[in-house]
C-alpha cells in the first residue's frame, strides 16, 4: 500500500489537483493501485485555517507519506503577512524539512502543440530538456537573510551559499539521469562573478570525473537564459542552483506552450518525492475554470515513476495525456486557431476517460 498526501493549496491549486484526483481515480482503476489517500492544509489555506502556512499536523502527514501531491500557494490575499507566516515560506519549509533538495522540471514539447509554443515549430520541434534544480540550498536558505536599517536607511541582504556536499549531490542526480537519456549535461552558473558558482563549477567537474560517457559543458547564466529562446534543443540535462533553476524553468516552460505543461518532481535521497506543477496559484484566473490541469497531471505521472516506482502507469498518464491533445483539447493557454477550447474539468475528464479506456 502507498500513502498519497494530497495538499492542493490556493487559487488554481484546488481546481487543477480535482482533475488530478480524477486521473489518479482512473488510474487505480486500471492498474489496481492499492493507494491510501490523505489531505491536508497548506498555504494561504493553512494560514487561514491554522495561522501557519504549514501547520505541525501537515508536516506530520508529510513525513508518514511515500509521496505528496501538490497544488500551488500564495497569492495577494496573504503577501502582507509576517514574512514567516506567507504561504511561500510554508513551501519552503516543507521542502527543507523533508529534504527534497532534487527538483526535475522537464520541459517537453509535445509534437501536438508546436504552434502554441513562443518559438518557431523548426527551432523548438522535438524539444526534450530536463532541468535539475537544487531545491533546498543557495541564496533561498543561506543565512543570514533580512532588512535591516544602516545608516539611516534601509538595507536588504540575502546569503548565497553551497556547501561541496550539496553541491556534489544535485551534479550526481543530474549525471545519474543524464545517463538514461542524452548523456549531455550543462552546468549553469555564473563563476565569472560569484565566488559560490565558481566552486559549484569546480565540483560539477570533479564529480563528472566518474561519468566518463557523460558530455559536461558549463554556461553563464545569462547566457543560458538567452540560449534557451535562441537554440533550445543544444540541451539535454541542464543542472543548476536554486534561484536560477526557478527563473529558467518558467522560460523553458514557454518553449512548451505553456507554465501550465511543467510538472515536477522534488525529491530526496531515497526518492520520496513531492510532485507539483511549476506554476504558481495563478490568482488572475483562479475561481474561473480555465487553469491547465496538465502540469499537475503529468506531476501525477512523475509520482509514480519516480516514488511509486511504477513507470508503466505513468506511461500510461503520459500517453492519455497525448490522445486528449490528439483530440484536440485544449485549455486556454494553450489553445490555436482549428483546436478545441476546453475547461479545467473538461481537459481532466478527457484525460481520465482516455486513461481508462487505454
Ligand atoms: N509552487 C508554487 O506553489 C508556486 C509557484 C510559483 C508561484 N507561486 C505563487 O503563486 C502566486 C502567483 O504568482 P505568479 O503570478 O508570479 O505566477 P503564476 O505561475 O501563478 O502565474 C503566472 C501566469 O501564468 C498563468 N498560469 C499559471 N498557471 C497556469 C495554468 N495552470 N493554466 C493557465 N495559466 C496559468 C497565470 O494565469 C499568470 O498569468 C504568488 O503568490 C507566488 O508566490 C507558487
Ligand atoms: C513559490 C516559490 C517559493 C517557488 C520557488 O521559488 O521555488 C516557485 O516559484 C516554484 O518555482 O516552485
Ligand atoms: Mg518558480
Amino acid at each position: 500500500m502507498s500513502r498519497i498526501l494530497v495538499l492542493p493549496g490556493d487559487g488554481i491549486g484546488p481546481e487543477i489537483v480535482d482533475e488530478a484526483l480524477r486521473v489518479l481515480e482512473a488510474a487505480q482503476a486500471r492498474f489496481g493501485l492499492d493507494i491510501e489517500l490523505d489531505h491536508g492544509l497548506v498555504g494561504g489555506a493553512a494560514c487561514d485555517a491554522e495561522g501557519d502556512p504549514l501547520p505541525e499536523g501537515t508536516l506530520e502527514k508529510a513525513r508518514a507519506a511515500d509521496a505528496i501531491l501538490f497544488g500551488s500557494i500564495g497569492g495577494p490575499k496573504w503577501d502582507k503577512l509576517e514574512r514567516d507566516k506567507r504561504p511561500e515560506r510554508g513551501l519552503l519549509r516543507l521542502r527543507s524539512s523533508l529534504g527534497l533538495f532534487a527538483n526535475l522540471r522537464p520541459a517537453i514539447l509535445f509534437p501536438q502543440l508546436a504552434g502554441a509554443s513562443s518559438l518557431k515549430p523548426e527551432v523548438v520541434s522535438g524539444l526534450d530538456i530536463l532541468i535539475v534544480r537544487e531545491l533546498t540550498g543557495g541564496i533561498y536558505f543561506g543565512q543570514p537573510r533580512g532588512i535591516k536599517e544602516e545608516n539611516g536607511e534601509r538595507v536588504g541582504f540575502n546569503t548565497y551559499v553551497y556547501t561541496e556536499s550539496e553541491m556534489k549531490r544535485i551534479a550526481r542526480v543530474a549525471f545519474d539521469l543524464a545517463m538514461q537519456r542524452g548523456k549531455r549535461v550543462c552546468s549553469v552558473d555564473k563563476a565569472n562573478v560569484l565566488e559560490v558558482t565558481e566552486l559549484w563549477k569546480e565540483v560539477v567537474t570533479e564529480e563528472a570525473k566518474a561519468y566518463p560517457e557523460i558530455e559536461l559543458s558549463h554556461m553563464y547564466v545569462d547566457n543560458a537564459a538567452m540560449q534557451l529562446v535562441r537554440a533550445p534543443k543544444q540541451f539535454d540535462v541542464i543542472v543548476t542552483g536554486n534561484l536560477f533553476g526557478d527563473i529558467l524553468s518558467d522560460e523553458a516552460a514557454m518553449l512548451t506552450g505553456s507554465i501550465g505543461m511543467l510538472p515536477s518532481a522534488s525529491l530526496d535521497e531515497n526518492r520520496k518525492g513531492l510532485y507539483e506543477p511549476c506554476h504558481g496559484s495563478a490568482p488572475d484566473i483562479a475561481g474561473q475554470g480555465i487553469a491547465n490541469p496538465l502540469a499537475t497531471i503529468m506531476s501525477l505521472a512523475m509520482l509514480m515513476r519516480y516514488s511509486l516506482q511504477r513507470g508503466d502507469v505513468a506511461d500510461a498518464i503520459e500517453a492519455a495525456v497525448e490522445k486528449v491533445l490528439d483530440q484536440g483539447l485544449r485549455t486556454a493557454d494553450i489553445h490555436t486557431e482549428g483546436s478545441r477550447k476546453v475547461s479545467t474539468g473538461e481537459m481532466g475528464a478527457a484525460v481520465a476517460e482516455a486513461l481508462a479506456n487505454g
